[in-house]
């Protein structure tokens, strides 16, 4: 039977992978429901002055999937299509992906249900401020630790560390990361994630006996991951042929000059209409002939209505959740190799634990030892799920999700936290 996804949606995917880590581990069904419940959720309602007078009210989350190795930690979302199940997929997916890289961190994530575009910057702030004072009991630096993710960036975490400092009577750096650098935010943050993106696409290409020279890639999204991930591929001597963003995509054989492109878009607000390039269908953009397709946008986007028609060597997981199960069953039958997102975008949250750590310390680490660091724990994670996958005969998804919440259990375990 050709796999569907008739139950499609994050949150469906993240416990079909949950269900096969347990099955392969083989622990008792109370710790499975455990793990696939959130520790702590809540739903709050932000209302808004907008500039011209009149009240907007969106919805808000923050959920805490779990804190067994440590607060919770994960970014928070500014989109229109955050709802509480995708949010409480992606605070599970930050527990498993903590847990693989060996931080001391639970996981969570938070979102508001907003389209930043349409907003003005004051907007936005008095957005943040209202629901970081309304999540405000269930964060801090010991408890759970928000950070920039789709819509958000560094001013977002200023605003929230300065409503956060306010509301204790003290400046706390450690509440946040991803901040600017000149209120305590780590060098090489900004970078991690797509630095991280680079370097496990290499290291899947070397396995993969693909020369990076010459070796043609495929990006979707072209935010805070997919720009990064497009400069330091192109760095490393990959052609990457397409970009796309909501607005278009846009395709050259001989490889985009991703400098030029930022300036495009930087000036225009989108890839559209690049000069240097054809104009593609965006949708097309998952099923092109490269070595490598780095989702690196929003969940659900190779489905098992276009997997069959994936043609790249590799998928490098730059986004949370693009593949969803229905997919990812279809791929299991070819020769694509998958890197999970657990892994794949794992350079943020590794840079994020050495901000808060730094915030800690009240010391600042210089950009080389914060590059050597990630590339150092992002290259044991990788070996770890390599060599797991290969033993257990399963794929990188699978090996990944296993390792990390045989972790998970085991510090449950130890704490004793449940009879
Ligand atoms: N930021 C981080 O440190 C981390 C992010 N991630 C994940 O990476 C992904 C991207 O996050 P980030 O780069 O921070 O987010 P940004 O908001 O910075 O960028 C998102 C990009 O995706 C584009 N986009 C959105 N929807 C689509 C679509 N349907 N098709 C094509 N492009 C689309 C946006 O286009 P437009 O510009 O036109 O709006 C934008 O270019 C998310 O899944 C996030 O959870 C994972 C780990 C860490
Ligand atoms: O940097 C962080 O704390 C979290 C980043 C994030 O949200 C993610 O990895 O999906």
């Amino acid at each position: 039977m050709t796999p569907t996804d008739t139950n499609h949606g994050p949150l469906v995917d993240a416990k079909a992978q949950l269900a096969e880590a347990v099955a392969h581990l083989g622990c008792e069904a109370g710790v499975h429901r455990m793990l696939a419940t959130s520790r702590r959720e809540m739903a709050v309602s932000v209302p808004l002055r907008r500039d011209d007078g009149s009240t907007a009210v969106y919805e808000g989350f923050r959920v805490q999937h779990n804190f067994s190795r440590g607060p919770a930690k994960g970014g928070l979302r500014f989109s229109t299509a955050v709802d509480l199940d995708e949010v409480r997929a992606l605070a599970m997916w930050m527990t498993w992906k903590c847990a693989l890289v060996n931080l001391p961190y639970g996981g969570a994530k938070g979102g508001v249900a907003i389209e930043p575009r349409d907003h003005s910057q004051a907007e936005l702030e008095r957005v943040t401020r209202r629901y970081t004072s309304e999540i405000l009991p269930i964060i801090g630096p010991e408890i759970d630790i928000p950070a920039p993710d789709v819509g958000t960036d560094e001013q977002t975490m200023a605003w929230i560390m300065d409503t956060y400092s306010a509301s204790v009577g003290h400046t706390v750096p450690g509440v946040v990361t991803g901040k600017p650098i000149s209120l305590g935010g780590s060098l090489g943050r900004a970078t991690a994630t797509s630095r991280g993106v680079a370097h496990i696409a290499l290291m899947a290409m070397s396995l993969r006996g693909i020369d990076p020279e010459g070796a043609t890639a495929a990006i979707q999204g072209f935010g805070k991951v997919g720009r990064g991930a497009a400069r330091f591929l192109a760095d490393a001597g990959v052609r990457v042929q397409a970009i796309s963003d909501v607005d278009g995509a846009v395709w050259s054989d001989e490889g985009l000059d991703v400098q030029r492109l930022g300036a495009h878009a930087d000036e225009t607000g989108s890839v559209a209409d690049f000069d240097g390039a054809e104009q593609i269908d965006p949708a097309s953009l998952v099923t092109l002939d490269v070595d490598v397709l780095v989702p690196a946008a929003v969940e659900g986007v190779i489905t098992a209505a276009n997997a069959d028609r994936v043609r790249a060597s590799i998928i490098v997981e730059g986004a949370n959740g693009p593949t969803t199960a229905g997919a990812d069953a279809i791929l299991a039958e070819t020769d694509v190799l998958i890197v999970p997102d657990i892994l794949a975008n794992a350079g943020g949250v590794i840079v994020s634990y050495f901000e808060w750590a730094q915030a800690n310390q009240a010391y600042q680490w210089t950009e080389r030892q914060v590059k050597d660091r990630l590339e150092e724990r992002l290259t044991r994670a990788w070996h770890d799920v390599v060599e797991y996958s290969g033993v257990h005969h399963m794929s990188y998804r699978q090996a990944a999700t296993a390792l990390a919440v045989r972790r998970v259990i085991e510090a449950h375990e130890l704490r004793g936290l449940y009879p």
